[in-house]
């Protein structure tokens, strides 16, 4: 469904990405980790379309999409989400998912004076699906309610919401787990396993949240330095030294020394680079 190819791209002399290669087959939940800065959230701002890359090729359902925009991308099902989200705050939960559908009649002024049934059953469309989207994501309590005064697992729900209100094929998730309660957090697992299993969704996500990680995807790709370092299933990604190394920033040997309790440090750092000892 994407295939990545050789995607670089630099800021100055710094490459954020730096000749990352990368396969999502369709039906998929590919979970991308790395420690801090190592390239994800560029990667998904050059496939979203957010960013031009300064090399490398992007082919999304066979078609070379590189360097196109956000809204191009979007028109052909590739949708992303934000680490924070991005919602209008003033406007109720309903609102923002009925802002998501391009090119609705009644944007347009004439269409309002010349062709006002036509108008109306439009927008009566696109609020059954807001509505439907609401009720599936259990949002349906909140649905009047300024968005800006929903809870963080509430927005991140509504994040979701907004991928359903287009054709989403391949949805990016930056970070969904964030700033999420643990009830809500097994809300969202669910929800973005049902989308996956029973309505077709492609998903990538980025995650620290190794629990997550676990659960939902497979395969699991650990990229650092801008490139992919390891990809297989979470325990195979999980039992690679280099992929603690690169949490860490430590040689392997190093890392083994201190795996058998020689530098309490270095156990402080690891339980705080990769929570709830998962990796
Ligand atoms: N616009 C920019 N200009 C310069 N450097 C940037 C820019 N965007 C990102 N970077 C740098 O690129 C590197 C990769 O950043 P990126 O946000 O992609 O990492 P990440 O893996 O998503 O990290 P995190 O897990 O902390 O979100 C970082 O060193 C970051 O400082």
């Amino acid at each position: 469904m994407l295939e990545v190819d050789g995607l670089v791209k630099a800021f100055g002399g710094f490459r954020a990405v730096d000749g990352c290669t990368l396969r999502v087959n369709e039906g998929e939940i590919l979970g991308l980790i790395g420690p801090n800065g190592a390239g994800k959230t560029t990667l998904f701002n050059l496939v979203a379309g957010a960013l031009q890359p300064s090399a490398g090729a992007i082919r999304f359902l066979g078609e070379d999409v590189t360097g196109l925009a956000t809204d191009a991308l979007f028109h052909k099902g590739l949708v992303r989400t934000f680490q924070i989200p991005h919602e209008f705050h003033r406007l109720s939960a309903r609102e923002n998912l009925m802002m998501v559908p391009p090119h609705q009649p009644g944007e347009r002024l004439f269409a309002n004076w010349l062709a006002w049934g036509r108008v109306q059953r439009a927008e009566a469309a696109v609020r059954k699906r807001a509505d439907e989207t609401l009720a599936f994501l259990e949002l349906t309590h909140v649905a009047d309610e300024r968005a800006g005064n929903l809870s963080g697992g509430q927005k991140k729900l509504l994040e979701l919401g907004r991928t359903m209100m287009t054709d989403a094929r391949l949805v990016l998730l930056d970070e969904p787990a964030a700033g999420v309660n643990r009830t809500l957090l097994r809300r969202l697992e669910d929800k973005i396993r049902v989308l996956n299993r029973e309505r077709g969704y492609t998903f990538i996500l980025i995650e620290h949240d190794m629990e997550m990680i676990e659960k939902l995807c497979r395969p699991v790709v650990c990229m650092a330095e801008g490139k992919v370092l390891v990809e297989g299933d979470f325990r195979t990604v999980r039992a690679d030294p280099r992929v603690l190394e690169a949490y860490l920033g430590e040689t392997p040997v190093a890392v083994a020394r201190n795996a058998a309790g020689h530098d309490p440090a270095v156990e402080t750092l690891r339980a705080q680079a990769l929570p709830r000892e998962d990796l």
